[in-house]
């Protein structure tokens, strides 16, 4: 029997590798882009009444991934994350640059596959490659998309307009994304196998909330924004100092997937990883009191569950009450990555 050997980036090289994986990424149709890939910088146009957001993010491997995790999701992953910083800014968004270190025993197989996720994920979103970068690497693969959106003039959403007295809302499901990380590296037992395959399937494909982010940027009434990444008492964290507020939030309150509710149910220990766990990228905001009911009209509106989870208070710190009502205790709150 002849032996199948798989081809590798190495015997590609770099510049077919970019025609026949990275420029096919590009949509049609979306506005804007005067050149795209194939020149030293994209060109975009920025309509005169609108402002450009731009974002960065990071999946780096044995930090955001596994080698044995499955490229059609973390190309997806790489654009789904990027889309939830412009929807927590409130924006749409449109073009992305794409930058790429990989070893050069790397699969083309694994890069095949990487490629359509970010295809699958920029039709779905509407957003276009306009350019990037690629280059070998001594260690591990790393993953960088910069993201650009726009948003109307002096509309953007931003972490730090929080007022005393504000209401804390949060959007969708907390804590999925952690539990299905500790279920994927065994740090879980007992969990059935479709509860398993839902946490797993949050950490992988989590949802960016941007025809919300969109809305809330809309509504005069919505301070503090922030799209939870770190953890969710690190992310409030992030909107008290940005705001130069305090906040307190109650256990009871904060929503819970049925099989996150579950788990907790068996170990009531978890809730302090939910607390603090990342990579939910669900939007986290701060509301006006007199604005609570146009916010939940919104929710419905859009389809998105939204919960009030606390209150913003004087001070500086993140005060989290537990179902007796007693100070919860949570060291870090959040991802740190030194
Ligand atoms: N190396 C850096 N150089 C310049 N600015 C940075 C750097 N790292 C982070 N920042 C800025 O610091 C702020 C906080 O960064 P952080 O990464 O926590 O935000 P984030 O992008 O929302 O988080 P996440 O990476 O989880 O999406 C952002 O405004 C970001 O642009
Ligand atoms: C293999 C593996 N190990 C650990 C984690 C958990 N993790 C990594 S980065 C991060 C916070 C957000 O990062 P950033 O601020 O860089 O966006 C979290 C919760 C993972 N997903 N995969
Ligand atoms: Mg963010």
């Amino acid at each position: 029997m002849k032996e199948e050997i798989a081809t590798t980036l190495a015997s590609v090289g770099e510049f077919p590798l970019i025609r026949e994986f990275f420029q096919p990424l590009r949509l049609e149709g979306v506005a804007g882009v005067v050149a795209g890939i194939g020149d030293d910088a994209a060109v975009l146009a920025v309509p005169r009444t609108q402002q450009l957001l731009a974002t960065v993010d990071a999946l780096i491997e044995g930090i955001h991934f596994s080698a044995t995790d499955d490229p059609f999701l973390l190309g997806q992953k790489a654009l789904r994350v990027n889309l939830s910083d412009i929807a927590a800014m409130g924006g749409r968004p449109n073009w992305y640059l794409l930058s790429v270190g990989l070893p050069g025993d790397t699969p083309s197989q694994w890069l095949a596959e990487f490629t359509r996720g970010l295809r699958a994920c920029g039709e779905r979103y509407g957003v276009t490659i306009v350019g990037g970068n690629t280059t070998g690497s001594s260690s591990g693969r790393t993953i960088h998309v910069t993201m650009f959106g726009l948003v109307g003039q002096g509309r953007a959403l931003s972490r730090g307009g929080a007022e005393v007295g504000d209401r804390i809302f949060v959007t969708g499901t907390v804590g999925d994304a952690t539990l299905g990380l500790a279920a994927r590296q065994g740090r879980l037992t007992g969990l059935d196998e479709a509860d398993q395959r839902y946490l797993e399937g949050r950490l992988d494909l989590p949802e960016p909330q941007v025809a919300l982010g969109v809305a809330l940027a809309d509504a005069a009434a919505v301070r503090g924004v922030i799209d939870v990444s770190d953890g969710l008492v690190a992310d409030l964290g992030h909107i008290c100092e940005a705001s130069g507020k305090g906040a307190r939030v109650e256990v009871g309150r904060i929503p819970l997937s049925e099989a996150a509710r579950r788990l907790v149910l068996r170990d009531p220990g978890l809730m302090r990883r939910i607390l603090s766990g990342g990579e939910d990228y669900e939007l986290l905001f701060t509301v006006a009191p007199g604005a609570v009911g146009m916010v939940r009209t919104l929710g419905e509106r859009i389809g998105v569950p939204v919960t009030e989870i606390g209150e913003i208070v004087a001070g500086s710190e993140v005060e989290v009450l537990g179902l007796d009502g007693e100070r919860v205790v949570v060291e870090q709150g959040g991802w740190r990555h030194f």
